[in-house]
């Protein structure tokens, strides 16, 4: 039996009603004594493209170990389309995860990766993978050992696209990869997931790159969920507002201030949420109004949600 799956306009197979693809409640990774994963409850809708965003070590490869069942949680009830994950091939069989850190067999060329992926993916769609090997420039018959950074990235991010696994996960995809074969697979996840809706969590660092793929925004930090958010209602919920500093202190006074700069007599100051009243005030202060940018943002509010729980510990 497989996992629940349901056909779209476009014939293909996506997780079933709006059952969450994935769910967390109260997961927790530890190494010996050491908490990777602390405390995770947090829920990802299917049909959507994810950011799973954080610093160095925040956690994010150890939590897609865990949701991708490659390892087990030491606490807490984690499903993967409704079902735990670990050991479980119904479940397993409608996962993809490519990773930076990839292993393949000594002897294997990337004809033998693309040879085999059928036998793992069911919706594997060979002229897409066809079309993607020759638009990444990919040497079928070198070995994999042999292949540059950039190619062998390339190869991940191929098996990913062309996968169509119901959950894909993405970690670290660019790595290696040039700018024109960053935007290629930008373009292509977007084009194909339109018309082959599926659950996409994309884990990066650069986030103003892949800003305008994300439909919802994961942050994790210290192991534990900072941000979990729509990228829409993120993207609207703060303005920086620039102007000669005596104006600018005066009007965001009264408001939450999520980040100050600022030269001379100069203020630029962001602060959260600004309705329709907030903006006809500022422009009749003679102040600029500037949109800040997803990874802007993402810095900003981390910053102070870190403040915030270092303050609460
Ligand atoms: N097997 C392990 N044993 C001990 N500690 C581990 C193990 N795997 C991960 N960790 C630790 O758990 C924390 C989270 O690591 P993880 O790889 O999930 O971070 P990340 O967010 O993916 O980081 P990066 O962006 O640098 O790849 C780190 O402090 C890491 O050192």
């Amino acid at each position: 039996m497989n996992a629940p799956t349901t056909s779209t306009a476009h014939g293909t197979a996506a997780p079933a009603s709006i059952a969450p693809a994935v769910q967390l409640t109260g997961v927790s990774k530890r190494f010996g004594g050491f908490t990777a994963i602390d405390d995770v409850t947090l829920t990802l809708r299917p049909g959507r493209i994810h950011g799973l965003l954080g610093r160095n070590g925040a956690g994010k490869t150890t939590l897609m170990h865990l949701i991708t069942g490659q390892d087990f949680a030491s606490q807490g009830d984690l499903r993967v389309f409704g079902e735990k994950p670990t050991e479980n091939a119904r479940v397993l069989q409608n996962i993809c995860f490519i990773k930076e850190s990839q292993r393949y067999p000594d002897d294997w060329q990337p004809k033998h990766v693309f040879r085999s992926a059928p036998w793992f993916f069911e919706h594997w769609d060979e002229e897409f993978a066809g079309q993607l090997i020759d638009e990444f420039r990919v040497p079928l018959n070198r070995r994999i050992k042999k292949l540059s950074r950039g190619q062998l990235s390339a190869l991940g991010v191929i098996v990913g696209l062309a996968s169509r696994a119901p959950l894909t996960f993405f970690d670290e995809p660019y790595l290696g990869l040039d700018a024109v074969a960053r935007q290629l697979f930008y373009d292509r996840l977007l084009e194909d997931y339109a018309e082959h809706p599926r659950t996409v969590v994309l884990s990066t660092h650069l986030i103003d790159e892949v800003a305008n793929l994300l439909e919802h925004v994961v942050v994790i930090d210290q192991g534990r969920i900072l941000m979990d958010e729509d990228a829409d209602v993120l993207r609207g919920s703060a303005t920086t507002v620039v102007g000669p500093r005596t104006a600018v202190d005066a009007f965001v006074a009264s408001r939450e201030v999520l980040h100050r700069d600022g030269i001379g007599g100069l203020a630029s100051v962001t602060v959260a949420g600004l309705g329709p009243a907030d903006r006809a005030e500022a422009a009749s202060a003679g102040l600029e109004l500037a949109p800040v940018s997803l990874q802007q943002l993402i810095v900003r509010k981390t910053n102070v949600r870190e403040t915030e729980f270092e303050q609460s510990a």
